[in-house]
């Protein structure tokens, strides 16, 4: 039998669980099979670690700063303590008044103070949120040494952030009734903190994202060539990569202006239902200065309109094959439209005040184009970001797929559509049903809390998504893939596994991120995060890192697979969806 190298009752340091923070613990027990000790926390919790995690309480140094106390429970008692000892510790409205205009002076001083001396903790505004983790260990030590009434101000600013490093792992009841009663107080430091940080910290050139400046450059003149490099390599009887690169049509055959016109009523039709005043009306999550927008959750009745509108079309004979014959031509017109509206919000953004621009803007001009200067650019209540988010692209990558099947069928002399054609155009349509059926989740995503709206996501909205993620449909209109039942009822059953993940896990999420103390949820355990927000570490997203991005890229699999396996060409969507969901994923472990 392995030997064992603490005894029970023993007083050590515990590991937390996917950090580097130790923390007093007692052994309990010991299991020989699993090699897990059980350990418990000063207020109560009882983990089970791996011994590797575990270190003698002799192997720690004492720390300096004035907080001595090691388990969650005593940082959190430990913690009024600071406070009261601190300028934080005043009544709110009190402190309020500290941000206001009449405290500049003391504002550019503390500027001043954090350059020089907070650099370890460098604090950008992230979204609706309000710091951001800069790779540095979590562990930040504080300053004790006495200074200055803007010095002390930060130093609170910093404590707060301090005490937010530390995780706690508590039933998620107590956790609620906790949180209740700091709330109050946390609302006001975390607001503070979001004002000046938002003001103090310039982003570094190290700071930007997708490869700064030459990165974004080659993303915006890249992708569009790409793109097109794809449909064409499609449009070969033998669309191998061996027959790159594809025969190139002359530019002035791709512009017309008729298409540009039939895209630009889609738009206009789209946008006339996303201002019916039906479906209700809930806020997003709050912003850096603490206001809540309204968005309109009409979504999912702009597709049943939209549906209404094609069968009549279709009723009434219109030739919807016109789409597939001039498919490049739309490509284009929608990349044309798609640059004129990234000027656009680039102009408009450079007129509105700083509370309005996304915390990804980094004031380069190129970089900001790219990622969007303003978060969320609005012509009275119409959400420009928002409303692209979902609609344009969405539903019109659903009638793509449709012109695709008919295209199918009349390419192919088909009385009815392919077996493989049907599982692409229900599998995708599932997946935009569903995006519209829960639109409110998308109020929670990077998309629309971080990111503003500039080219990126103009192009992925209104470009890429319609005009890529439809390739699979495209594809078998000139490749046709026969596909037996068996086979298909293996790609249902992924696409219904991936389906349950995805939906579980972002239903959580959401639900999670709407209502922290949602007795559904009461179950589920949390860490606390260093940007003051908790993250959910079971159910589903105890499970992996990222379920629901598991759950759509299982699904991904699923729509490729009725293509076969003639070609690499339709797995692309596979290849750029992991790649993207790895990056995303970065991302957000960054933030
Ligand atoms: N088809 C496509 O092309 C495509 C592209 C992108 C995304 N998607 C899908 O869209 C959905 C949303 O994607 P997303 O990129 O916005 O990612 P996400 O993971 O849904 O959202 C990121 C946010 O989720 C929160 N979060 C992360 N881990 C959490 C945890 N353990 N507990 C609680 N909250 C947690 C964080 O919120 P806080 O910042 O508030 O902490 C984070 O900012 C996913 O299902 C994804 O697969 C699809
Ligand atoms: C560099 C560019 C090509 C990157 C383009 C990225 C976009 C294509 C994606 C960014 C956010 C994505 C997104 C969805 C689709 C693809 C993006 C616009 C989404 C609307 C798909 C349906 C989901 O249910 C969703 C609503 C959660 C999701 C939101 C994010």
């Amino acid at each position: 039998m392995p030997s064992r190298k603490f005894a029970d009752g023993e007083v050590v340091r515990g590991r937390w669980p996917g950090s580097s923070l130790y923390y007093e613990v007692e052994i309990l027990s010991h299991d020989s099979t699993s090699q897990l000790y059980t350990v418990k926390y000063k207020d109560g919790t009882e983990l089970e670690l791996k011994e590797n995690d575990i270190k003698p309480l002799t192997s720690f140094r004492q720390r300096k700063s004035g907080s001595t106390s090691s388990s969650p429970s005593r940082r959190r008692g430990n913690r009024s303590r600071s406070r009261s000892r601190s300028p934080g510790r005043r009544p709110p409205k009190d402190a309020r008044r500290s941000a206001s205009a009449s405290h500049q002076a003391d504002i550019k001083e503390a500027r001043r103070e954090v350059e020089v001396k907070l650099t370890p903790l460098v604090l950008k505004p992230f979204g609706n949120s309000i710091s951001r983790y800069n790779g540095e260990p979590e562990h930040i030590e504080r300053n004790d040494v006495p200074h200055k009434n803007t010095q002390e101000k930060f130093n609170l600013l910093q404590e707060s952030s301090y005490i937010s490093t530390q995780y706690s792992l508590r039933p998620r009841r107590e956790e609620i009734r906790l949180k209740e009663m700091d709330s109050k107080e946390e609302k006001f430091v975390t607001k503070e903190l979001a004002v000046r940080t938002f003001e103090v910290t310039p982003i570094r050139a190290k700071d930007l994202e997708f490869g700064g400046v030459p990165g974004v450059l080659l993303i915006m003149f890249g992708l569009p060539v790409f793109l097109f490099l794809l449909l064409l390599m499609c449009k070969q009887k033998d669309p191998s990569l061996l027959n790159f690169p594809p025969p190139l049509p002359a530019l002035y055959e791709l512009w017309e202006t008729r298409v540009f016109g039939v895209c630009l009523l889609w738009f206009l039709i789209q946008a006339l239902f996303y201002l019916l005043p039906i479906g209700k009306v809930v806020e997003g999550t709050p912003l850096i200065d603490g206001r809540r927008l309204k968005y309109r959750l009409n979504g999912f009745y702009a597709f049943i309109l939209t549906s209404a509108i094609i069968g009549t079309c279709l009723f009434q004979g219109v030739e919807f094959h016109y789409v597939y014959r001039h498919f490049l031509q739309f490509t284009l017109a929608a990349t044309v439209f798609c640059v004129v509206l990234s000027v656009y919000l680039y102009m408009r953004s450079l007129k509105v005040p700083r509370k309005d621009l996304s915390p990804a803007s980094s004031g380069n001009a190129v970089y900001d184009f790219f990622i969007g200067r303003e978060l969320n650019p609005r012509i009275g209540t119409f959400d420009l970001k928002y409303f692209c988010e979902l609609r344009p692209g969405l539903i019109g990558w659903v009638v793509i797929n449709l012109v695709m099947l008919l295209a199918e069928m009349k390419i192919q002399s088909r009385a009815v559509p392919s077996l493989a054609m049907i599982l692409v155009n229900s599998f995708q349509l599932l997946y935009v049903v569903d995006a519209l059926w829960n639109e409110e989740a998308v109020l929670t995503t990077m998309d629309i809390i971080h990111d503003g709206f500039g080219f990126m996501l103009a192009f992925g909205d209104l470009v890429w998504v319609p005009f890529i993620y439809s390739f699979q449909a495209f594809y078998l209109v000139s490749h046709p893939n026969e596909v037996s039942w068996p086979m298909a009822s293996l790609m249902i059953v992924l696409k219904l596994c991936g389906y349950v993940i995805f939906r579980g896990a972002n239903s959580q999420k959401n639900a999670f991120r709407k209502n922290p103390s949602d007795p559904k949820l009461a179950h589920l355990k949390t860490i606390h995060t260093s940007t003051g927000k908790n993250l959910l570490v079971s159910g589903w997203w105890g499970f992996v890192r990222h379920p629901n991005y598991l759950g759509d890229l299982i699904m991904a699999l699923a729509w490729s697979l009725p293509c076969g396996f003639n070609h690499i060409l339709p797995y692309f969507y596979v290849v750029y969806f992991t790649m993207l969901l790895v990056h995303r994923e970065a991302r957000d472990e960054y933030q």
